[in-house]
């Protein structure tokens, strides 16, 4: 038999999972993981219960509470709004008549889906795994094929769990070298995203390696593999190793014993083999990279911490001239103006992007003996309330709220405006979320996506600063 040909891991875990191919080259895949939550369920289960459909598969399906509820006390007095609250009782209900696994709302578990699917190990390499959100990429950071789907797919794998899909070509983003101080994983994808374009990734499943991915620990290949999706990938992944297995070892619902032998033998066999073929190869230095921000509103337009606002006259075409004028007066800047004098009024840590332990500590940090600028607002709002839990077990709770940040129960918060924290209009922030469009954290709200050591940084200097002048102090 002549050996087969070298794959990516994109490529090993595609083909493991082909129920069928049709002759286009569509290919009904095996679903592994359905996580679902309550903005894009209600339909799908409407579907099903006017075809008289049951829940194919309950033991991989997982429902959780994440966009519409509140992050401060007033989530234990019931949803205000009256949008919300029908959707987050139409998930409750739904759940319970189809025999859905919920984490409760006020259970210590709860928190953005794409915080809990690995924290929990349920998210593991090899595996497929869908919902009905467009940064399920971020589980791809496990080793896994993951990606976002349409409310209409929702139902098909909550009734079949199969979804048909079209192959993805291969794109390789190489990231070698060591990370300069002061950057973490959010440098890299911006500067990734930066480099290629909002359609950059298109038709693309991305796959990261270099010794800087290497060097990521879980958090920050997490949010890398988040923000694929807004440089126009189908997904994002990692290719399992050490750091993913010891990660996977310490969760509460990996395989455990014997199991975990039988499993971790194969996730050893998925990194790409030597040789594989990726369409496309974007290569970065790591060491190049300087600390990131945003300007406009979209991923794209980003810069280093120490750019200034460009000047759309400069642009190659009138097309572009009009897009970058309407940016630049938007997010209300002048051309010319040092990024680093942009006063802030908001710095919002949290979301899906950013919202893990690691986010937590480093803006813990950097915050520790210093004090939010007056006039700023500064919330931290930990993925779930394990990463709550954990980060109150270190005291980083008490060294943020005695700098003065907000801290928060688990949820989306800020990073749209679908629950109670939002941005009023014309108000700037800080925010390491990961999309930047307008109205995006509330109507007329100008959002500046970075790292979390870089959000700290500005909710203490008032302004978008350096966080390479706000290192961690010595001793306090
Ligand atoms: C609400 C949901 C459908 C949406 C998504 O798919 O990404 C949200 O999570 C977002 O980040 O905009
Ligand atoms: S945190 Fe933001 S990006 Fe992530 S799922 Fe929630 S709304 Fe979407």
């Amino acid at each position: 038999m002549s050996a087969q040909k070298p794959r990516t891991l994109f490529d090993k875990i595609w083909d493991a999972h082909v129920v069928e191919t049709l002759p286009d080259g569509t290919a009904l895949l095996y679903i592994d993981l359905h996580l679902t939550h309550e903005v894009t369920t209600p339909q799908a289960f409407d579907g099903l219960r006017a075809a008289g459909r049951k829940l194919r598969r309950p033991d991989r399906t997982l429902g959780v509470i994440d966009h519409n509820i509140a992050t401060d006390a007033s989530r234990y007095t019931g949803i205000v709004d009256p949008e919300s609250r029908l959707q987050v009782e139409t998930l409750e209900r739904n759940a319970v008549e189809f025999g859905m696994p919920l984490i409760p709302l006020l259970d210590a578990r709860q928190g953005i889906v794409h915080v809990i699917g690995p924290e929990l190990g349920r998210s593991l390499p090899g595996m497929t795994i869908v919902c009905g959100d467009s940064h399920t990429s971020t589980h791809g950071a496990m080793g896994a094929l993951a990606f976002g789907i349409g409310t209409s797919e929702v139902e098909h794998v909550l009734a079949t769990q199969t979804l048909l899909q079209k192959p993805a070509k291969n794109m390789q983003v190489l990231v070698e070298g060591n990370l300069a101080v002061g950057c973490s994983g959010k440098d890299i994808t911006l500067a990734v995203i930066g480099k290629i374009g909002t359609a950059g990734g298109t038709g693309h499943v991305i796959e990261y390696a270099g010794d800087a991915i290497r060097a990521l620990d879980m958090a920050g290949r997490m949010t890398v593999c988040n923000m694929s999706i807004e440089g126009g990938a189908r997904a994002g992944m990692v290719a399992p190793d050490q750091t993913t297995f010891d990660y996977i070892m310490k969760t509460p619902n990996g395989p455990k014993g014997e199991a975990f032998e039988q499993a971790l033998a194969w996730w050893k066999t998925l990194p790409t083999d030597a040789g594989a073929h990726f369409d496309t190869v974007v290569k970065l230095a790591a060491h190049e990279i300087a600390p990131q921000v945003t300007w406009g509103t979209s991923p794209e337009d980003v810069l280093p911490i120490t750019g200034v606002v460009p000047n759309p006259e400069e642009a190659a075409d009138e097309a572009r001239r009009a897009q970058l004028r309407r940016m630049v007066e938007y997010m209300g800047l002048t051309p010319g103006q040092r990024l680093q004098d942009l006063k802030i009024d908001v710095a919002f840590i949290g979301s899906c992007t950013n919202s893990r332990i690691e986010d937590i500590r480093i803006a813990a940090a950097i915050a520790r003996g210093r004090r939010v600028a007056d006039g700023v607002r500064a919330l931290v709002v930990p993925g779930s309330g394990l990463v709550k839990k954990q980060a109150e077990a270190e005291g980083l709770d008490r060294i943020l709220t005695e700098a003065g940040f907000e801290w928060r129960e688990a949820g989306c918060s800020m990073c749209l405006g679908m629950n109670p924290d939002k941005l009023t209009p014309g108000q700037r922030s800080a925010s390491t979320s990961n999309r930047n469009f307008e109205g995006r954290q509330g109507p007329g709200g100008r959002t500046h996506l970075l790292s979390p050591a870089m959000a700290a940084a500005a909710a203490i200097a008032g302004h978008l600063a350096d966080v390479r002048d706000y290192q961690p102090k010595e001793s306090v």
